[in-house]
């Protein structure tokens, strides 16, 4: 199996390193590409063989993950759609980006499968859920689940729930950072040296999530033996309550995930004034 990953970037190198750590494909089994020099030196610290030329990291491979932003997928797609054969998987892991968006670029009957993600699979930690394209066979479906399931957990779903897994767990690390750091603030006002206040946040929001995470458990019981009657918690999770942290979790999700549905409309919406922008210089010759 060889692999390119396409656009380099902070999640291309993400995966790319949780590949290789965890042995799922060895590192010169693996191209990466991207205009962007320093990205592409830090691939190379991976181990991963590096290019500046897509072309070049598309041809020898038969999985390809499409690791760019947004607003390139359409100029990579229409680059690479020459070369992509039915030897290929198309993998993409980029937000608000439709499955059909995609298929249409490339030519018909493109295995294609679509991916969110989170950069906590460079530590085998990773949440993924993926949807299949029209053409995507079982043992697509098979292969991509196996892909990231090394790198934590992974599920297959409908697309149409993607925006929302997008809302949890895509965007999530970046809510957990925040709260993490927030902690270590709070310890440190208090007096403790920043490097015990961060250690005791990061390994108690480690510890509670892996406590969620055991059978039969549920958050709320969970919080309700960590409180003691009369004790410290419930006067700290009272002014989480009277500061509405809940309600800010909640908006936040929600806000990430509408972001998305977003996102896609837009891409939609360009992908029209294009192709009219094609039709109309078109006309004119
Ligand atoms: N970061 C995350 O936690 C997650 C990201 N994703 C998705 O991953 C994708 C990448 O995000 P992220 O890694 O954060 O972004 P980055 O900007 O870090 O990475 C994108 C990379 O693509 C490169 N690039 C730009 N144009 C091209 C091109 N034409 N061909 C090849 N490579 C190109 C960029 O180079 P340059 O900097 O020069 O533009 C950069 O190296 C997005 O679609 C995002 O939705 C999904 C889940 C989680
Ligand atoms: O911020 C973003 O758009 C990407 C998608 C999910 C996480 N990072």
């Amino acid at each position: 199996m060889s692999v390119a990953i396409v656009g380099a970037g902070k999640f291309g190198q993400a995966i790319a390193r949780g590949f290789v750590r965890a042995g799922l494909v060895a590192a010169d089994r693996i191209i990466a590409s991207t205009p962007c020099s320093e990205d592409l030196a830090k691939a190379a610290k991976i181990g991963v063989r590096t290019t500046f030329d897509n072309l070049e990291a598309v041809k020898p491979s038969n999985v390809v993950f499409l690791a760019v932003k947004p607003d390139v997928m359409r100029t990579v797609l229409y680059e690479i759609a020459p070369i992509i054969s039915e030897r290929h998987i198309v993998v993409s892991v980029a937000a608000g980006v439709k499955i059909s968006y995609v298929e249409d670029k490339l030519p018909v009957d493109t295995r294609v499968i679509r991916v969110m993600s989170n950069t906590p699979c460079m530590v085998g930690e990773g949440a993924t859920v993926f949807a299949r394209g029209t053409a995507a066979k079982d043992s697509d479906s098979v292969l991509v689940q196996q892909f990231f399931s090394t790198l934590g957990f992974c599920v297959e779903s409908e697309e149409s729930s993607l925006d929302a897994v997008t809302g949890v767990s895509g965007s999530g690390p970046a809510y957990a950072f925040c709260a993490i750091d927030a902690m270590a603030d709070g310890g440190v006002k208090m007096g403790l040296p920043r490097d015990l206040a961060l250690k005791l946040a990061a390994q108690t929001m480690l510890g509670a999530a892996k406590m969620t995470l055991e059978p039969g458990s549920h958050p709320m019981i969970l919080k309700d033996n960590v409180g003691s009657p009369g004790g410290t918690t419930m006067a700290g999770v009272h002014k989480l309550e009277e500061l509405g942290f809940r309600n800010c979790l909640i908006s936040a999700v929600e806000s990430t995930t509408v972001k998305s549905v977003e996102l896609s409309q837009q891409m939609l919406d360009e992908d029209k004034n294009y192709d009219e922008d094609v039709k109309t210089a078109v006309l004119k010759i």
